[in-house]
């Protein structure tokens, strides 16, 4: 086996024959990026071949694919959140817990657009020169018409104001007197009061996530405090004592690939990771990290087969947790698992094999996490694939791809213990079992950095016209 046929150290088969799939990318960068990604490199010279995992043992138990995500939303749902209010600067990147209503019509008052003159009725005007008004100054009297003060931008528009001059677009003359050097329209440059909104509309629904922007409309529209889904805790428990946290392999130690990546990957989700801990191959310590856990989720990484340092299985049982799905129908990782540890409390069990803990951390942690958060179900995207996906026989495989033109193009790193296909990857494709040919439809799963940013929130309120002031 070569790593062009990753997928068959899961015992499950590969993508198709990296010869087969070079064609139709020309491009010298485009084939330099396939090299990168090995979408047609050529085998190295001498490849190290991947180790065969041993042929599972048949698990009664395991949940279907589909059904093992929909146990784990139920999961998260059950415990959903209960909003709280924070003051605007921590509200960033949060969900909002309640519509976002204005508490203000938006503006506030008649305003300025530009700086210029207030005019009143047709000109030319008499310029009061003492009447200037600034933003945030005290209110102009009233103009009679055939008059005229000087406004800043933002500043209120005085009563019987009938419009606003550009200062560029007018000029005085003889007198003092104001001329206008174009056509004057009723209301120009004026911003009428509630323009934007009026007390009570409807800004943004519960749910959306509070960006930048968010914050600046919830301060315009009046907040100082936001109702806000608080993010799940997550606690990461790293096993295995074969595992250095710096340097090179050496001596059958391997590097924690998952440790690093992990953390980053639940914040992405929405999570709050209150920390990362390794535990080693020690029963005792995973017992009582997982008890003693304060955080509503608890992802342990490796132990979950039938080795004989694998704990997690007893552990839980110690543990009087309710295991909600063992074992999921899926390629790579099917040794996942998803417990219940106690009331809004649960654990999710990744796999060791590198790969294996993504699918586990897409399958199990992301619809947990995401309903937990009372973030809405997401919208996998689905695309024609490129070249064949051999498939297993029963389970669902879960297969990095990018994309090409309007293609998906499976990725060949995609072993257990590989991560090179996923770190390249744009989503992990569904592979439904049986496999797929070319052009069939699949499903993607998004990676948190690379998902096509939901615009649910602002959908609705497609473009009616154009406001340039
Ligand atoms: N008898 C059976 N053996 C195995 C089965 C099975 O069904 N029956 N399933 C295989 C599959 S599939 C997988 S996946 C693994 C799952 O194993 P564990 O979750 O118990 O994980 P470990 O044995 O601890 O580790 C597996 C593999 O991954 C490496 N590893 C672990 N943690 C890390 C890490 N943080 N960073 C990088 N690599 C890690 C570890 O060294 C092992 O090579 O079980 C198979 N066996
Ligand atoms: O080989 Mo396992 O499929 O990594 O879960």
């Amino acid at each position: 086996m070569t790593p062009q046929d990753p997928a068959a150290d899961s015992g499950t088969a590969g993508t198709s024959d990296p010869g087969e799939v070079s064609g139709g990318v020309p491009d010298a960068l485009d084939g330099a990026l396939d090299d990168a990604l090995a979408l047609q490199a050529p085998a190295p010279a001498s490849p190290p071949p991947p180790e065969s995992a041993p042929a599972p043992p048949e698990r009664h138990r395991a949940t279907p694919w589909p059904e093992a995500r929909e146990a784990a939303r139920k999961a998260g749902a059950a415990v959903g959140p209960a909003p709280r209010s924070v003051p605007l600067g921590e509200a960033l990147g949060r969900l909002l817990g309640e519509t976002l209503t204005a508490l203000t019509d938006l503006p506030s008052f008649d305003s300025s657009a530009m700086d210029g003159w207030a005019v009143a009725g047709p000109g030319p005007w008499r310029v009061d020169e003492d009447g200037a008004v600034l933003a945030g100054h005290a209110p102009a009297a009233a103009l009679d018409d055939g008059t005229a003060v000087r406004i800043a931008t933002g500043a209120r528009v005085p009563p019987g104001a009938t419009a606003v001059i550009r200062s560029e677009h007018a000029r005085t003359g003889t007198g003092g007197r104001l001329y206008a050097e174009r056509e004057v329209v009723p209301g120009q440059d004026i911003r009428p009061r509630g323009q934007e909104c009026r007390t009570g509309d409807p800004l943004l629904p519960a749910g959306t996530p509070v960006s930048p922007a968010v914050l600046g409309l919830a301060a315009a529209a009046g907040y100082d405090e936001l109702l806000v889904l608080p993010r799940p805790t997550v606690e990461v428990l790293v096993l295995g004592d074969e595992l250095l946290t710096s340097g090179l392999p050496h001596e059958g130690l391997i590097r924690d690939a998952l440790g690093p990546m992990l953390g980053p990957w639940l914040e992405a989700l929405g999570a709050d990771v209150l920390g990362t801990h390794r535990i080693g191959d020690d029963a005792d310590a995973l017992y009582a990290a997982v008890t003693g856990s304060p955080a509503h989720l608890v992802i342990t990484t490796g132990g979950t087969a039938a080795g004989p340092v694998d704990h997690v299985h007893p552990v839980l049982a110690k543990a009087g947790a309710e295991l909600l799905v063992d074992g999921v129908k899926v390629r790579p990782g099917h040794p996942m698992l998803l417990a219940r540890l106690g009331e809004g409390r649960h654990l999710v069990g990744l796999p060791g094999n590198p790969l294996a803990a993504v699918s586990g951390l897409l399958t199990l942690a992301e619809p947990l996490l995401r309903a937990r958060s009372g973030r809405p179900a997401s919208e996998p995207y689905r695309g024609p694939v490129r070249d064949e996906v051999q498939g297993h026989p029963q389970d669902t495989r879960l297969v990095p791809v990018v994309h090409r033109g309007d293609h998906l193009v499976p990725l060949h790193y995609n072993g257990p213990a590989m991560l090179r296909g996923i770190a390249a990857a744009a989503g992990m494709a569904v592979v439904p079992p049986g496999g797929a040919r070319p052009g069939d439809t699949l499903d993607v799963l998004d990676l948190p950095w690379s998902a096509p940013q939901a615009l649910s929130a602002a959908a609705g309120t497609a473009a009616r016209g154009a406001c340039f002031t």
